[in-house]
This record gives structure tokens, C-alpha cells and sequence, in this order.
């Protein structure tokens, strides 16, 4: 489709669309569209790891394994979503067949959420997890498809709305574009958890996971209405046939002219196309080659929405008037992208330039690489910190003591604060299930001769006989005034309950109702509160931000400037294959390894990074920086010399006889060496 003219800036976009500031319109729908699909991504994504393992009441390693699969799966289709867009539907149906099976997938997972649904004895807890673990599984195969189906669609629609004399316009559309995905992840990335903190329930009240993942299910539909409202202005290319398969069928014609090239008279403008194929081949092939350490890269990238979360779970989250939950602290990632890419851009980048030093992309890739690593040493000595934390707890109170000598308790407590935890005692086993960071557990062992009831504003805990000791109950970290009854006569006790603890208080037969009763109750900690702060997460938030702008930012742009021009997707979908890949080599190394403290795994996969990059450095050391526009422009000055000369210009006809003798070639080389083996 021709360009039209605009009177103020020359040429404008493709398409219908109206021009805004030199802008075509339609690019506000494709911007919105990105927002609010990133919303839903990331937003589902933040509370994910928390209702694999409060919800489905997974383990640490099974709901950290899923989350990787679910994030490969997602940087796997985008290969399948690049197919079906170039060779059938074209990028606008693609997006839009994509966006309503994504849209249908983030509902699933919304209705997996509603314990109220299976909870026939409506205790609060679902009766079949089958149920809901397959609907949670399907919806997350169902946004896997969607969100990795439109990924290299979206943003390359966006580029097609511009003319080609639109350039700068292009390159601020996908600054805005880049923008616009950390401005959904981080207001998402905030909004969810906070979702999933409340309460809610027909006839019980949960963790609301069901709101936490239907407003990422609202979002995803607004992203699809938002879209198909600009239908009418969008340029919509038509499909061009499968770059993927392109690629393949180039290798291998190429090497069936490489192999026949003795074999076929071929015209000088033949060899400059054959030449230039090669040479663009080529091109893609270094950089891919270049890819193969990457991976690990975002082996450690990733784990901060499944292991990092589940570390800040057991730390302390109060930041005086903020109380950050444990997924919210994976915000501290794009709040830190929108800080230091201006930062680097425009003050870093130029300061090395001017000390003289050629801070090449491939140097930079290597550095964000470290500093990855640096990330997960810092993670590692925090974790030291929280078993520390732990273990002086199992040395402070194995033995409690009522202090009125009558009954004796022996505790022992084994695993972490607010993980599952086994508390043994002489008398009875009790096993408690932490189901949420804000709730922590309490009993009370009565030293009177007379029965207690214990309650408070919101819960009566009920009556606990003489001499006797409560179950364990939950309550909201926090401050708690419990009311003591007994008969007509009641006093109250007053306690703060800091985050993942657990208390046994001890009512001492001395106790006067009517008084106040502070004095008569002795609180014991079985485990203490989370004593290491959130805030210690910070650092390594901090280098693995600032990897993932040295790595990821320059390699999207080295992917982009190293790739011929027919090859760019390719590289892009190679890009983000090293994504996928990477998140599988965290279930491989988890499994495999299968290290009990969590810091040394931390520890290892720093250890894995660091001989990566040394591989990386090498690699990068022997490569050679093209400039793929100019070697193009080369090759097309020859053809253009020889397809002057009318003599050596061959047909159309010509050109097919050639390739079709080539594989045929190919297929007979194929046959030799077959027989020779
Ligand atoms: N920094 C990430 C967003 C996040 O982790 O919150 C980012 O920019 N990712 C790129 C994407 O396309 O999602």
C-alpha cells in the first residue's frame, strides 16, 4: 500500500490512519494494547510461584519447577506464533486469534482460583486439587500459546504502521513500546499481590487468588478490544511466506550450490545471488553460534519471580508504613529498568567512551553476564543470613516450661518459618501448614484450675480445660488483644505477632480475671518472627537489573545490527529461544544437583554463570563486528553490474533450472554418501 502524504511531515504511516504529531493514530492501539497485555502477563506471573504453593499446597521445588516450564513454554511459541503469522494468517489475525485463546487461558486460571468451587464441606480448603491443578494447568498452557503466539507479532505490526521515511518516528515507537511493557509489569506487579492478599469467598473467605488472576483475565480482554478498535486504520501486510522455512531451505540450497559449484555452468549474476545468500546466511549463523552460552543468563535472570520470591516469603516485609508483600518485591526490577536505561544511555555509556575505552556490545553482554552472578552471591549470603536466623531458633527453645511446674513441653522445631513445619512436643504431634505470609499460628496451655475460653474481636478460639493446651489457630500478623474468659469474669492480653512466627502462651495459674492480665500470661516463641529484612534483597535486585540492561538491552540491539535485513525476525525468535532454554536449565540443574541449602544453589548456578561468560568472552573475543547494510549494499552494487551485461543476465526460468539442478545435486550427493556408508 502507497504512503500518503502529510502536508507537516512529509511522508506518513502506511494504512488508514489519521497522523498525530507525525505519528499515525493506529500506533496508540497497538501502545495500549502492549500495556495492558504485559499487565496481564506479569500481574498473573508476580503471584504465580505463591498459588503453586499456598493454593495447590506444592512444595518449594515443585511449584519453583512449573514456573519455569510455564516461563520456557512461553519463550518457546514464539517461534510457532512467527510461523502461523508470516506463511498464513498475517500478523493482525494472528494477534487477534492469539489474544482471545490468551484472553480464555488468564479466565481459566481465574476460575482454578475459586477454592469456593470443590469445597463441598466448605471448611475453606478445595475437596478436589485434581480439579483445579488440571484447570490451572490448561489455563497456563492456553497463556503460554497466547502471550509467546503474539510476542515477535505485536511489536513488528507496531513497525509496520511507519513509513520508510519514518525512522526516527520508528525507533521513538518502540522506546515507548519498551516503556509501555515495564509500565504494565510494574503496576501489575504491585496491583496483584495486593489482590491476592485480601479476602474473599462465597462460603468461606480465602487469599483471594481468583481477583489476583481475574483482573490480569480483565486486562487481556481490555488488551483485545483496545486492538480491534484500530482494525480500520492498521496498514496490514499480507503474509510472506515462513521466514523460518525460508532460512532452512537457503542453508540448504546453498549448500547444494557450495557442493555442485564445480558441477553447473552458473552465470556471474547467479554467483553474486548465491554469494550474497551465503553471505547473509552466514551473518545469522555467527551470531546464532554467539548464542549458545546465553542461556545461562537467563537461568539466573528468571528465578527471581520463583526462588527470590520464595526467599522474601521468609524474610520480614515491614518498611514502616509499607508493608510490601513477598511476589511485590519483584518490582524492584522494572523500577529499576525505567531508572538506569536513561542512566546508562546518557551517562554511563558516554563517560566510558570518553575515558577512552571501546566498550563494545559483545564487553557489555559479558559484564551484564557478571553481574548476574554478583546478583546471585549477594542472594546467596542473604539465605546465609535467614538459616542463621533459623537455627538460632532450634538452640534458643527446645525446652519450654509453663512456670507453674505442671506440665513440661518439648519442642522441637524443624524446617523454616513459614514453610511447612513440623512441630513435635511429648505429648501429641501437630503439623502445621503456613497457607499465607500474613497469617502466623498461636495456641495457649491453661495453668487454672478452671476451664478459659479465648477470643478475640474477630475469632473465638473456644474453651480450653484446666491444665490443658489449645490447638494451634491462625491469626493475621500484627497487633492481637485476646479477651480470657471464664464464666462472667474475663481480662485481656495484648501481643504483637511479627511475620512467620508462632507462639505458645502460657496462662499462669495465678492469673486475677477482672485485673488486668498482662502480667499472668507468658509468651513463648516456637519460632520466631522473620528477622532478616526485605530490604536485604535490594542488592541483588540491583545487579541483576543492571545485568539484564548490559545484557539484554545491548544484545537486542547486536541481534538486530548483526542480522541481514531478511533475517532480522529469525534472530529475534533465536533471541528469544535462548529465553526458553534458559528456564529449562533451572529445572535441569534444581533436579540434577538436588542441593539441600538453598544459598549453595545459589551459589552454583553464580559458579555456572561465571564459566559461561569466561566461554563467552572467548567467543566473543574471536568475533568480527559487520556492518550487514554495507556488505549487502556491496553484493547488490555486483548484481546490479551483471545483471546490466544482458548476456550473462539469466531468466527467471534460468534461475529455478539452476536451484532445481542444485537440489538435485544435492539429493544425488545425498544418495552417494548414503551408499558409501
Ligand atoms: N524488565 C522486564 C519486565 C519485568 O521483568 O518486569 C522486560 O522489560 N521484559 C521485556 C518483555 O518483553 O517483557
Amino acid at each position: 500500500m502507497a504512503d500518503k502524504e502529510d502536508p507537516k511531515n512529509g511522508k506518513m504511516g502506511k494504512g488508514k490512519s489519521k497522523v498525530v504529531c507525525g505519528y499515525p493514530l493506529s500506533i496508540f492501539f497497538i501502545v495500549v494494547n502492549e500495556f495492558c497485555e504485559r499487565f496481564s502477563y506479569y500481574g498473573m506471573r508476580a503471584v504465580l510461584v505463591l498459588y503453586f504453593k499456598y493454593f495447590l499446597r506444592w512444595d518449594d521445588d515443585l511449584a519453583t519447577s512449573i514456573y519455569h516450564t510455564f516461563v520456557a513454554l512461553c519463550y518457546l511459541t514464539p517461534i510457532l506464533g512467527a510461523i502461523v503469522a508470516d506463511s498464513w494468517l498475517g500478523k493482525f489475525k494472528t494477534i487477534i486469534y492469539l489474544s482471545i485463546v490468551y484472553a480464555v487461558g488468564q479466565v481459566a486460571m481465574a476460575v482454578s482460583a475459586i477454592h469456593d468451587i470443590t469445597d463441598s464441606d466448605r471448611d475453606g480448603t478445595p475437596d478436589s486439587m485434581t480439579f483445579h491443578i488440571v484447570l490451572s494447568m490448561v489455563g497456563l498452557f492456553l497463556i503460554a500459546l497466547g502471550t509467546g503466539g503474539i510476542k515477535p507479532c505485536v511489536a513488528a505490526f507496531g513497525g509496520d504502521q511507519f513509513g520508510e521515511h519514518q525512522d526516527r518516528q520508528r525507533r521513538t515507537f518502540f522506546s515507548v513500546f519498551y516503556l509501555c511493557i515495564n509500565g504494565g509489569s510494574l503496576l501489575s506487579t504491585i496491583i496483584t499481590p495486593v489482590l491476592r492478599a485480601q479476602e474473599c469467598g462465597i462460603y468461606s473467605k480465602q487469599k483471594c487468588y481468583s481477583l489476583a488472576f481475574g483482573v490480569p483475565a480483565a486486562l487481556m480482554v481490555v488488551a483485545l478490544v483496545v486492538f480491534i478498535i484500530g482494525s480500520g486504520m492498521y496498514y496490514k501486510a499480507e503474509p510472506q511466506g515462513n521466514i523460518m522455512l525460508d532460512v532452512c531451505k537457503c542453508i540448504g540450497v546453498s549448500l547444494a550450490y557450495t557442493i555442485c559449484i564445480n558441477t553447473f555452468y552458473i552465470t556471474a549474476y547467479q554467483q553474486w545471488l548465491k554469494k550474497l545468500l551465503i553471505a547473509q546466511i552466514k551473518m545469522v549463523l555467527k551470531v546464532l553460534f554467539l548464542y549458545i552460552p546465553l542461556p545461562m543468563f537467563w537461568t539466573l535472570f528468571d528465578q527471581k519471580g520463583s526462588r527470590w520470591t520464595l526467599q522474601a516469603t521468609t524474610m520480614d516485609g515491614n518498611f514502616g508504613a509499607l508493608v510490601i508483600q513477598p511476589d511485590q518485591m519483584q518490582t524492584v526490577n522494572p523500577i529499576l529498568i525505567l531508572t538506569l536505561v536513561p542512566i546508562m544511555d546518557s551517562l554511563i555509556y558516554p563517560l566510558i567512551k570518553k575515558c577512552g575505552l571501546n566498550f563494545t556490545p559483545l564487553k557489555r553482554m559479558t559484564v551484564g553476564m557478571l553481574l548476574a552472578a554478583i546478583a546471585f552471591v549477594c542472594a546467596a549470603l542473604v539465605q546465609i543470613q535467614i538459616d542463621v536466623s533459623t537455627k538460632q531458633l532450634l538452640h534458643s527453645s527446645p525446652y519450654i516450661l509453663s512456670g507453674q511446674g505442671f506440665i513440661y513441653f518439648k519442642l522441637t522445631i524443624k524446617g523454616k518459618a513459614n514453610s511447612d513445619t513440623e512441630i513435635v512436643e511429648n505429648q501429641a504431634i501437630t503439623f502445621v501448614g503456613f497457607t499465607d505470609y500474613f497469617l502466623v499460628y498461636f495456641r495457649f496451655v491453661n495453668g487454672m484450675k478452671t476451664a478459659v475460653n479465648v477470643s478475640t474481636a474477630a475469632a473465638d478460639f473456644g474453651l480450653i480445660e484446666p491444665f490443658y493446651y489449645s490447638n494451634y489457630s491462625q491469626i493475621k500478623n500484627g497487633k492481637a488483644t485476646f479477651t480470657l474468659r471464664s464464666g462472667s469474669q474475663s481480662c485481656e492480653y495484648s501481643t504483637n505477632f511479627g511475620f512467620g512466627s508462632s507462639y505458645t502462651f502460657f496462662i499462669h495459674s495465678t492469673l486475677v480475671f477482672g485485673s488486668n492480665c498482662q502480667d499472668s500470661v507468658t509468651a513463648v516463641e516456637d519460632i520466631k518472627p522473620n528477622s532478616v529484612h526485605m530490604a536485604l534483597q535490594i542488592p541483588q535486585y540491583f545487579f541483576i537489573t543492571a545485568g539484564e540492561v548490559m545484557f539484554s538491552v545491548t544484545g537486542l540491539e547486536f541481534s538486530y545490527s548483526q542480522a541481514p535485513s531478511n533475517m532480522k525476525a529469525v534472530l529475534q525468535a533465536g533471541w528469544l529461544f535462548t529465553v526458553a532454554i534458559g528456564n529449562f536449565i533451572v529445572l535441569i540443574v534444581a533436579e540434577l544437583a538436588k542441593i539441600p541449602k538453598q544459598w549453595a544453589e545459589y551459589v552454583l548456578f553464580a559458579s555456572l554463570l561465571v564459566a559461561v561468560c569466561v566461554i563467552f568472552s572467548i567467543m566473543a573475543y574471536f568475533y568480527t563486528y559487520i556492518d550487514p547494510t554495507e556488505i549487502e549494499a556491496q553484493f547488490k552494487k555486483k548484481i546490479n553490474e551483471d545483471d546490466e551485461d544482458d548476456k550473462s543476465k539469466p531468466g527467471k526460468a534460468e534461475v529455478e533450472m539452476v536451484k532445481r539442478d542444485s537440489i538435485k545435486c544435492h539429493d544425488e550427493y545425498d544418495k552417494a554418501t548414503q551408499t558409501k556408508m
